[in-house]
C-alpha cells in the first residue's frame, strides 16, 4: 500500500548549530559549511529499503518508490530552497551485488540552513498528527554527549595483502583487459556502546568544511567528491581522481602540487574519471561544459585533481535517477567499468557496503546533492549495549604506471580524517 504523506515546510530563525537538534545515536545529516539539512529525533514516517540480492536495479527501484511517494504527498512548501519540502535521505551499496541494503529515509522532522535562511519541515502519514501538533511536541537541542575515542585496525585487507592486490591489478592493466581500476582496504574496530555520533560528523564537518559531511543510516563520513546534484534542472557533478599528500611546510607543500599537477599518471588517471562522467551524463542533458584543464582541489590531508561539470537536464529524470546513471564513475571503480567491477570483486576481499556508493539527499521534485561516499566509515550498533561495529574504507585509482607502496601511502592519507576523528 502507498504511503500517504502530508509534510509542512515553515521558515524558521536559521539554529547556529544544526548537528545539536540530531538523535545522538543515529543522526541523519547533510551537511557544508554549516548550511544543509539535519534530521530531528529519530521519527521516520517512511523508509525505503531495497534489499540485498534485488539485483541492478536498485536505484532504479528507489527512483520509481521515491515517484510513488512524492506522487501521494501532500506538500506545503512556501520556502522553495534546495532541502525544503518532502526530503529523503539515502546511502546505496557501491556494488548491485553487495550484502548490504540500500536505503532512503524520510524522516518526521528536518531543520534546514542555507545562505542564512532557515527552515523547518514536519512530515507525517496522512491522518495522524503533523509532530509539532502531537502532545509531547518539543524542539530542543540535545547536548552532545561525553567524548569518546575508538581503535580501527587491519581489516580483512593488510597492507601487506593491498600491495599484492594492486601488484594483480597491474597485470590485468599490462593484458590489456582494464585501462584503471580503484582499489579499497579497509580498517575495522570498535567504539563505546552509547557514544554520541554526532560528535564524529561535526568533528569531520569542522575539519573538512570543503567537504559535503554526511550521516546516513550508521554511514558517516565527508566526501570530497558529489556524484551529482540537480536544482530546478540544473546538474552538476565534481570529479575528482589523482591524489597527492600534503607536504610537511610551504616549500614542500608547492613543491607536492606542481608534482600532482604535472604528472602524466594522475592526469591520466583523472581523465579517464572525466571521460566516464561525460559519456554516462551526455544521453540525459543538454549544453554540458567543464574545463579543459582540471584545478588543484586542497584539503587540509591532501590534493586532488579536479574538473567541474555543469549541464542542464534534458530528459526530466529526478537525482536519482541520474545517481542510476553515473554510479559507479571511474574515479570508485575503474575502466571500463564492468571489467573494473569485475576487478574490484575479485581482489578485494571485503564488501564495500555503502562505501563508494551514493549518498546524499532527493526531494520531491526530483531535486538533489548526492556525493559518492568516500572518507567514510559504517557504524553498526551491538546487541544489548556490546560496542559499536566500525568499518572504515579508503582506495586509489590503479593505472599502468601506479606503484603499490605509493597506492598504499595515498590510502593512508585518505584515511586520516576519519582515524584521527576516532582517535
Ligand atoms: C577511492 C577514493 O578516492 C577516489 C580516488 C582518487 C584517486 O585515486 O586519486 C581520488 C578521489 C576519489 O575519486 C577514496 O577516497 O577511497
Amino acid at each position: 500500500m502507498t504511503t500517504r504523506l502530508i509534510v509542512q515546510t515553515r521558515e524558521f530563525d536559521p539554529v547556529e548549530d544544526l548537528l545539536a537538534y540530531a538523535a545522538p545515536d543515529r543522526p541523519l545529516a547533510w551537511l557544508r559549511r554549516g548550511d544543509g539539512i539535519v534530521a530531528v529525533g529519530d521519527g521516520m514516517p517512511a523508509i525505503i529499503r531495497v534489499a540485498a540480492g534485488e539485483g541492478p536495479l536498485r536505484s532504479a527501484i528507489m527512483a520509481d518508490a521515491w515517484r510513488e511517494l512524492t506522487a501521494h504527498a501532500d506538500v506545503d512548501d512556501p520556502v522553495g530552497l534546495p532541502g525544503t519540502g518532502l526530503v529523503g535521505f539515502g546511502a546505496l551499496t557501491f556494488d548491485e551485488g553487495s550484502g548490504a541494503d540500500s536505503v532512503l529515509i524520510v524522516p518526521s522532522v528536518i531543520l534546514g540552513k542555507h545562505q542564512g535562511r532557515g527552515w523547518i519541515t514536519r512530515i507525517a502519514p496522512v491522518g495522524e498528527d503533523l509532530p509539532q501538533d502531537q502532545p509531547d511536541a518539543t524542539l530542543e537541542p540535545n547536548p552532545y554527549g561525553a567524548h569518546w575515542a575508538g581503535t580501527v585496525g587491519p581489516g580483512a585487507q593488510s597492507p601487506e595483502g593491498y600491495q599484492s592486490s594492486v601488484r594483480a591489478a597491474l597485470q590485468r592493466i599490462g593484458s590489456g583487459e582494464i585501462g584503471k581500476v580503484v582499489l579499497a582496504r579497509d580498517l575495522a574496530g570498535t567504539i563505546p556502546a552509547g557514544s554520541d555520533l554526532r560528535r564524529l560528523v561535526r568533528a569531520l564537518s569542522g575539519g573538512y568544511p570543503d567537504t559535503w559531511t554526511f550521516a546516513v543510516d550508521g554511514l558517516i563520513g565527508a566526501s570530497p567528491e558529489t556524484l551529482v546534484t540537480v536544482q530546478n534542472g540544473g546538474v552538476t557533478a565534481r570529479v575528482l581522481a589523482g591524489t597527492i599528500g600534503r607536504g610537511a611546510d610551504a616549500d614542500e607543500d608547492a613543491a607536492a602540487s606542481a608534482h600532482l599537477a604535472s604528472s602524466t599518471k594522475d592526469i591520466d588517471e583523472h581523465e579517464y574519471a572525466v571521460q566516464s562522467l561525460l559519456e554516462s551524463l551526455r544521453p540525459h542533458v543538454r549544453a554540458m561544459a567543464s574545463s579543459e584543464q582540471p584545478f588543484l582541489l586542497k584539503l587540509p590531508n591532501l590534493f586532488h585533481l579536479a574538473t567541474d561539470v555543469e549541464a542542464e537536464l534534458s530528459d526530466g529524470g529526478s537525482a536519482l535517477d541520474l545517481v542510476g546513471a553515473l554510479h559507479p564513475t571511474a574515479a570508485v571503480a575503474g575502466t571500463p567499468t564492468p571489467a573494473a567491477v569485475a576487478a574490484i570483486r575479485e581482489l578485494e576481499p571485503f564488501d564495500r557496503g555503502r562505501y563508494a556508493g551514493p549518498v546524499g539527499w532527493i526531494d520531491g521534485n526530483g531535486n538533489g546533492e548526492w556525493a559518492i561516499a568516500l572518507r567514510c566509515a559504517q557504524f553498526v550498533a551491538g546487541d544489548d549495549g556490546a560496542n559499536i561495529a566500525v568499518t572504515a574504507y579508503a582506495g586509489a585509482g590503479i593505472v599502468a604506471a601506479s606503484d603499490p607502496e605509493t597506492e598504499l601511502l595515498e590510502t593512508r592519507v585518505k584515511f586520516r580524517p576519519l582515524v584521527d576523528a576516532l582517535a
